[in-house]
C-alpha cells in the first residue's frame, strides 16, 4: 500500500497549490503562535480555496482555547483537526470533526493505551519528543518503539526527509507519511524541489 502523504507547514496558497499538483494527499496549516510557520485566518482560507479537489487541509493547534479553534473552523474549511498538545479526548471530540491526535514518542511511551484512549481519532500522528518545542523540530525518533499492531491509522513524522522516507515507510509501513522540516530550505520555508524528492521516495517505497 502506498502511503498518504501530508506536506505541513505551508503558509501560502501557490506552494499549497505546487504541492498538490507535486502529488501531496494533504497539507498542514499551523495555527500556533510561537511556531516559524503559524498562518493566519485570512492567509489559512487563501490557502485551503486554492487547493484542487481531493486534497484534504488539516489544521494543527497545540492547546488552543476553544474559541480560538471554532474562530478559524467559521473561516476555514478544515477537512481535519489535529490536536499537538496535551488536549484530553474530550476536548479533541468537541468540535465535531475528524481529528488526529499526535503523540511524542519517548521511550516509556505507550501507545496501544494511547489508541485506547482517543479512539475515535482517525489516526495518531507520531512525532520525536523535543523538550520544550511540541513539533516541526526536524528531529526523528525510534521508530522500533512504534507497537505493530496499532488499533489506529499511524501517521509517521519526525525528521523525515527525501534520503530517509523511503527506508522509513519500508520499516514502518504506515497509513501515511508527514514532513516539514526536511522539504524546507529554511525554517518555514518550503522548497518545492524537496518537497517532488520526498514524494518520488514515497512512491518508490
Ligand atoms: O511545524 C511546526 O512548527 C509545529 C509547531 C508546533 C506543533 C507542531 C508543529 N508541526 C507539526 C507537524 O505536523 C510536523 O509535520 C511534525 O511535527 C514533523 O515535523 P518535522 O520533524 O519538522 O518534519
Amino acid at each position: 500500500m502506498t502511503a498518504r502523504i501530508k506536506i505541513c507547514g505551508l503558509r501560502d496558497a501557490a506552494t499549497a497549490r505546487q504541492a498538490a499538483r507535486l502529488g501531496a494527499d494533504a497539507i498542514g496549516l499551523v495555527f500556533y503562535g510561537p511556531s516559524p510557520r503559524n498562518v493566519d485566518i485570512a492567509t489559512a482560507a487563501a490557502v485551503c480555496a486554492a487547493l484542487p479537489p481531493f486534497v484534504s487541509s488539516v489544521g494543527l493547534f497545540v492547546n488552543a482555547e476553544p474559541a480560538f479553534v471554532r474562530e478559524v473552523l467559521a473561516s476555514v474549511p478544515l477537512d481535519l483537526l489535529q490536536f499537538h498538545g496535551d488536549e484530553a479526548p474530550a476536548y479533541c471530540r468537541a468540535f465535531s470533526r475528524p481529528y488526529l491526535k499526535a503523540v511524542r514518542v519517548k521511550p516509556d511511551v505507550n501507545l496501544l493505551e494511547y489508541a485506547a484512549r482517543y479512539a475515535d481519532a482517525r489516526g495518531l500522528l507520531v512525532d520525536a519528543f523535543v523538550d520544550g518545542v511540541p513539533g516541526g523540530t526536524g528531529e526523528a525518533f525510534d521508530w522500533r518503539l512504534l507497537p505493530p499492531d496499532l488499533p489506529l491509522p499511524l501517521v509517521l513524522s519526525g525528521g523525515l526527509d527525501p534520503d530517509n522516507v523511503r527506508n522509513a515507510v519500508n520499516r514502518v509501513s504506515p497509513w501515511a507519511v508527514d514532513v516539514s522540516s526536511g522539504v524546507e530550505s529554511a525554517k518555514g520555508v518550503k522548497d518545492l524541489e524537496r518537497i517532488a524528492a520526498f514524494i518520488d521516495a514515497v512512491r518508490a517505497a
